[in-house]
């Protein structure tokens, strides 16, 4: 082949792995390579192309910007096409921008404005006459998904500006999720077993681009605004001015920013931004140069995806290398095997790191990683060390496979993986390891509400030895108590008084304080309400996990995980205890009346796409119609919903003949019986 032919194919190449990519990364907020990666691949593809104009194609990802807006959404237009930034990988390449930009204008100090580069996703959100009136994120540029509903959940969004502007006021700027909401939301996830987000960047727009804006709301996101539509209406005359007339609007402004007219002044800008980004609270992946005067800005004009006035400078990822000097493994709340590599300690983004989470044995295996390997260790939005790769070239002799042991650590109990988990948990409800968490949860107010009995408390009771697992909370005595130190004899007997109160809990309470793997508040009351009693549950979860995976909610990861808590010994001795001691074990809640509703007795199966709504909301009407929907197809299935591209349940209900509707006709029977 020429070396024509081969640019060729290496540009097609190109081209399809960075479409792949930024759908993983736009669309589903799930990238799979890192951004300097991918900034490396993208640059590649540029070089080629300038070298070769023949060979660019209209469609090439070079040329364009962002995704397609997610499906689910309303589709906004943008009334100004919402850009991208080129980029500087390194200060030569920024060199050369601002010295073309010197040339261009004549000037050679013309005048820039360096801001941080948030790593959130661009939003525009409208008001008319001052007040708050819609939002949409980029998409491809020109049209993006409507994402009012959810930006409204942002506290720090007003929903009216600080002054009177009537008519209609468009501003710009990024939604993200501070570092330590970056970590704590990644941590809970990670307790629930759901996938992690590679960083604030993806967890943010995950967020905002949910349609469920009171999920939105649990994220905690914040938002900055950089950039007024049509500056000139307001007599903004430079982007100085613009940030200042921001603030001045009572809008959200991230501030640091400073005015530079050398590139002197711009690396010293850098210099000092490279250091104080990792102690500032939000995760930043550069700086943008932008021109200041805004009537400039139009001599330059715009390339296909970018303005020419300005430039987003990458800062280079830190990754350093090391050696893992062991894997520890530690024992979490509900059970959870965490591995944890050790290594030789490096500094990284500011502070020193010697440890990383391995998660899981999935991981661990995916990295093909063992004690002793060198590897490269960075920080995920600069807050998370991760294991980014080995280098497997110089593993050394003698280095086994790792594998997570199938005994619990501390307590020796059998340690489980069931199918479907990615974890290997210790099913012991009074594993020590898990004890004072397990304590803390079942008193906290979705369980057992037992006000007065927080960690420092627990913390004391099971040092002391008072004691060893929750069934002990109701032996506790006042005298005992008041022994303790901050506890009093009043409060003491309060204490008292909201254990022996916590013996009335709803059956649902009482079901999630046992605190079994996978059940939360929502399914243990949905397990209350169908079973209604906690014996016949346990029975149930014992002798037959396919019924349960039939039963309303119960999927087969929750039958599987209550039949490994309740055949667990240790939580047979717990419950039997937690009966004597007179804890609520029958529901004392009326009975719905199921019979009388529509649906009562019917089981749906859904498989495929719906357009009109998600399958979950789907399910919702179903069970407000007194349905049930269960996972997997069998005879007792009343119903198969099939949306579009369905998978083998489609075929199953075909085999054993049970009906099929097509998304026009369940709409037709949802009308009918709603
Ligand atoms: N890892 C992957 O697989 C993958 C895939 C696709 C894209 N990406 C990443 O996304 C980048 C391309 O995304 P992009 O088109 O959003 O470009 P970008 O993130 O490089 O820059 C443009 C964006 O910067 C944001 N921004 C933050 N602070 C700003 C400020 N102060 N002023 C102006 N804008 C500011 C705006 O949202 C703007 O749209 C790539 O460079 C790559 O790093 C990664
Ligand atoms: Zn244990």
């Amino acid at each position: 082949m020429s070396d024509f032919e081969n640019l060729k194919k290496r540009a097609e190449e190109l081209r399809g792995e960075l479409e792949r990519h930024a759908r993983l990364y736009y669309e589903q907020d799930a990238p799979e390579i890192s951004d300097f990666q991918y900034d490396r691949l993208m640059r590649e593809l540029q070089d080629i192309e300038k070298e070769h104009p023949e060979l660019v194609t209209p469609d090439s990802p070079s040329h364009r910007v962002g995704g397609s807006p997610r499906d689910g959404f309303v589709k906004v237009t943008h009334a100004v096409p919402m850009m991208s930034l080129d980029n500087a990988l390194d200060r030569a390449e920024l060199a050369v921008f601002y010295t073309k930009l010197c040339e261009s204008l004549g000037d050679d100090k013309v005048e820039v404005v360096c801001e941080p580069k948030i790593d959130g996703l661009a939003v525009s959100l409208v008001y008319e006459d001052g007040l708050f009136i819609s939002g949409s994120t980029r998409g491809d540029g020109q049209t993006g998904e409507d994402v009012t509903a959810n930006l409204r959940t942002i506290k720090t969004l007003p929903l009216r500006l600080a002054k009177p502007l009537p008519g209609r006021f468009e501003v710009r700027g990024e939604v993200c999720i501070d570092k330590k909401g970056f970590a704590a939301l990644n941590a809970a996830r990670e307790e629930r077993g759901e996938s992690l987000f590679a960083n604030p960047r993806n967890a943010a727009a995950g967020s905002l681009r949910t349609l469920d804006p009171r999920e939105t709301a649990r994220r905690n996101l914040k938002i900055y605004l950089y950039q007024i539509i049509e500056p000139e209406k307001f007599g903004i005359l430079t982007q100085r001015q613009m940030l200042d007339e921001i603030a001045a609007l009572g809008l959200p402004m991230q501030g640091s920013d400073l005015l530079c007219s050398s590139l002197a002044e711009i690396y010293s800008y850098l210099d000092g931004w490279e250091t104080k980004r990792f102690e500032h609270p939000i995760d930043t992946d550069g700086v943008v140069v932008k021109l200041n005067g805004i009537a400039l800005r139009g001599v330059l004009g715009v390339t296909a995806k970018a303005p020419k006035w300005a430039i987003a400078f990458k800062f280079p990822p830190e990754e350093k290398l090391t050696q893992v000097r062991e894997i520890e493994v530690s024992v979490g709340r509900t059970g959870v095997l965490t591995p944890t590599a050790i290594f030789d300690p490096v500094h990284l983004a500011g502070t020193v790191v010697r440890r990383a989470n391995l998660h899981n044995q999935d991981e661990i295996e995916a990295l093909d990683l063992r004690v002793g390997d060198y590897v490269w260790v960075h920080k995920a939005g600069e807050i998370i060390p991760e294991v980014v790769r080995v280098e497997h070239d110089r593993r050394p002799e003698g280095t086994e496979p790792f594998n997570l042991p199938d005994t619990c650590p501390v307590c020796g109990s059998h340690a489980v993986r069931l199918p479907g988990e990615s974890a290997v948990k210790c099913r012991n409800s009074s594993c020590p390891a898990q004890v004072k968490e397990r304590i803390i949860y079942f008193a906290s107010r979705s369980a057992m509400d037992i006000s007065g009995l927080g960690e420092k408390i627990v913390d004391q009771l099971v040092e002391n030895g008072l004691i060893h697992d929750y069934a002990d909370i109701y032996d506790l005595k006042a005298a005992e108590l008041a022994a303790l130190d901050r506890l009093g004899e009043k409060s003491a007997q309060n204490l008292v008084a909201a254990i022996e109160k916590s013996k009335e809990r709803p059956l649902g309470a009482v079901i999630n304080a046992l605190g079994i793997g996978n059940i939360g508040e929502k399914t243990a009351s949905d397990l209350a309400e169908r079973y209604r009693s906690l014996r016949k549950l346990e029975k149930t979860a014992r002798d037959s996990e396919p019924e349960l995976e039939l039963a309303e909610g119960v999927g087969p990861v929750i039958a599987q995980s209550l039949h490994a808590w309740f055949t667990e010994p240790h939580n047979e001795r717990l419950l039997a205890r937690l009966e004597s001691a007179g804890v609520r074990f029958e529901s004392n809640e009326p009975v719905r009346d199921r019979a009388a509703l529509p649906w009562n007795g019917l089981k749906f199966v859904l498989t495929g796409e719906l357009s009109q709504m998600t399958r979950a909301e789907a399910g919702e009407r179903i069970k407000a119609l007194g349905g049930a929907t269960a996972e997997s197809v069998s005879k007792k299935t009343s119903y198969v919903v099939v949306g579009e591209s369905p998978g083998s349940k489609y075929l199953k209900a075909q085999s054993l003949g049970v009906p099929i509707l097509d998304e026009a006709a369940f709409l037709e029977k949802l009308k009918e019986a709603e």
